[in-house]
Order: C-alpha cells, then sequence, then structure tokens
C-alpha cells in the first residue's frame, strides 16, 4: 500500500496566548507508523485534538485519503475513519469490556447507540453482528477472556487494550493512539509494541504519540518531532535520532 493518507497544511491554534501550534504542515503515508514526539507542551496532544474534531483549529486544513476533512465535529472525523484512543483512559468503568467494544462499533451501524431499544428483527441481527465483531476484536487485542469483566477491575494494561479495541471497532484507517505505553511495566509495553506491529502487517495506518523514545525509534516508520508548537523535524528514525536539534529541543546527548 502507497499513497498518502493524511495530509496536514499549516495547521495553527492558540490558546490565549499560547501558540500551541504553528503552521504545523506533515504526511502520514498509508500502511506506516508514523510518531510524533516532542517535549511536554510542545503541542502533540493539541494537534490530535484538531485531527480527531475536538478542538476547532485558527488555520489550515487537514486532506484524509484524498479529501478535504471536515474537522468540526467528532462524529465526522470518526465517520471518516479515524479514530483515537486518550492519555488518560476513557472507558464506560461501570460497563463490560465487551460492552465497551460495542459503543465503539455503533458509529458503524444504522441503529445507534440507542436504537437498541426499539428492537426490530434486522436491529437484533445487527445487534448479534456487533458483539460477534466486538468479541473478535477482544481476542485481537488479547483480553477475550475478560470480556465480561468490568472495564473498571481490568488491570492498567489491559485497559489500555480495550481502549485500542474499541477504537478499531469503528473500522478505522488511521488508529491514533495517545501516549499508549504511560504507566506500562516492560512487559506491557513489550506486548503493546507487539500488538502495534500487528496493526501495521494488518493493514492499519498508526499515528503514535509517545514518550518511551526507545518504542517510537524502534516502531515508527518516521517520525517528527514538535517543540514550541513547531515541527523541528520529520525522517526517518535513525535521522531524526541524530538531528542535532532534536538532540537539543528533546533526546539530549544520551539519547544520541
Ligand atoms: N485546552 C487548553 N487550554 C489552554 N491551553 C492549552 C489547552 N490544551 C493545551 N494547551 C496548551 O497548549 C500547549 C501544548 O499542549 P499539549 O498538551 O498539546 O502538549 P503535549 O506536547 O501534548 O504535552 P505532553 O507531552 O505534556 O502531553 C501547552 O502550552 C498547553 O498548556
Amino acid at each position: 500500500m502507497t499513497g498518502i493518507l493524511l495530509e496536514a497544511r499549516n495547521i495553527g491554534k492558540r490558546f490565549g496566548g499560547v501558540q500551541a501550534l504553528k503552521d504545523v504542515s506533515l504526511t502520514i503515508n498509508t500502511g506506516e507508523i508514523y510518531g510524533l514526539i516532542g517535549p511536554n507542551g510542545a503541542g502533540k496532544t493539541t494537534l490530535f485534538n484538531v485531527f480527531t474534531g475536538l478542538y476547532p483549529r485558527d488555520g489550515g486544513e487537514v486532506l484524509f485519503a484524498g479529501a478535504p476533512l471536515d474537522l468540526e465535529s467528532p462524529h465526522v472525523v470518526a465517520a471518516a475513519g479515524i479514530a483515537r484512543t486518550f492519555q488518560n483512559i476513557r472507558l464506560f468503568a461501570n460497563m463490560t469490556a465487551l460492552e465497551n467494544v460495542m459503543v465503539g462499533r455503533h458509529v458503524r451501524t444504522r441503529a445507534g447507540v440507542f436504537g437498541a431499544i426499539l428492537r426490530t428483527r434486522a436491529e437484533r441481527v445487527e445487534e448479534a453482528a456487533i458483539r460477534r465483531r466486538a468479541d473478535e476484536l477482544l481476542h485481537y487485542v488479547g483480553i477475550a477472556d475478560r470480556a465480561d469483566d468490568l472495564a473498571r477491575n481490568l488491570c492498567y494494561g489491559d485497559q489500555r487494550r480495550l481502549e485500542i479495541a474499541r477504537a478499531l471497532a469503528t473500522d478505522p484507517k488511521l488508529l491514533a493512539l495517545d501516549e499508549p505505553a504511560a504507566g506500562m511495566n516492560a512487559t506491557e509495553t513489550g506486548a503493546l509494541r507487539d500488538l502495534i506491529e500487528g496493526l501495521r502487517r494488518d493493514g492499519l495506518t498508526v499515528l503514535l504519540i509517545e514518550h518511551d523514545v526507545k518504542l517510537v525509534m524502534g516502531l515508527c516508520d518516521r517520525v517528527a518531532v514538535l517543540d514550541y508548537g513547531e515541527k523541528i523535524a520529520e525522517d526517518v528514525p535513525e535521522a531524526v535520532r541524530a538531528n542535532p536539534k532534536v538532540i537539543e529541543a528533546y533526546l539530549g546527548t544520551s539519547a544520541a
């Protein structure tokens, strides 16, 4: 698979006196794992929030799968094929793991989340298909044995996996992961790495914000670096690691 999946042109975003994003342009190719790194406050999450329709941008545009993306609402962005996870896990704590994934799936179905109230036969059939697909996705991320457990009773690493399963339930073209390894131990991070590599093998495009530089450099095809809202580098990991501007702003000499 080749070609550009997402192209951002001159994205700008200001919060009061803070220029969180300054003319940020980048391209994400179909099928690649694209890393976004940079110091705290560099603008990574803000860029995610613009791409996923959570924050209005002040300027610039985004092309997705060849067409301008209407960034005005998260629902439209999700329907276009962008799914995300959050830095702070946002699951429905008192729903089961399976139900959490089923909610994600409803983005793609006619009935909608509350459609189940008036259950026609067609809707019951659809509901069964949603349940099957949710179950498959729990298998895919490796937590099928926790399907009937409440999300809040899952361990941290499994909650992160569940978030990914829920995002995958929308059948995205692009999966955006905001610090998925934050708070994970080495075993959980290793398992996450395997999962993300599996996603790439299966043809998904992944945008990854992550502070674990080793994980980013090991996984990503290309990496962009933000610093004070500006993109200071975008290249293959080895070139980014050797870039003096990046070393000064983020990596430090020890990581070089
Ligand atoms: N909703 C908001 N209101 C006001 N300022 C904000 C808001 N969101 C982000 N900012 C500011 O925009 C800048 C970029 O923040 P952002 O969270 O995007 O950085 P980041 O690179 O994701 O940082 P981190 O690695 O700490 O998550 C920061 O100065 C931050 O304080």
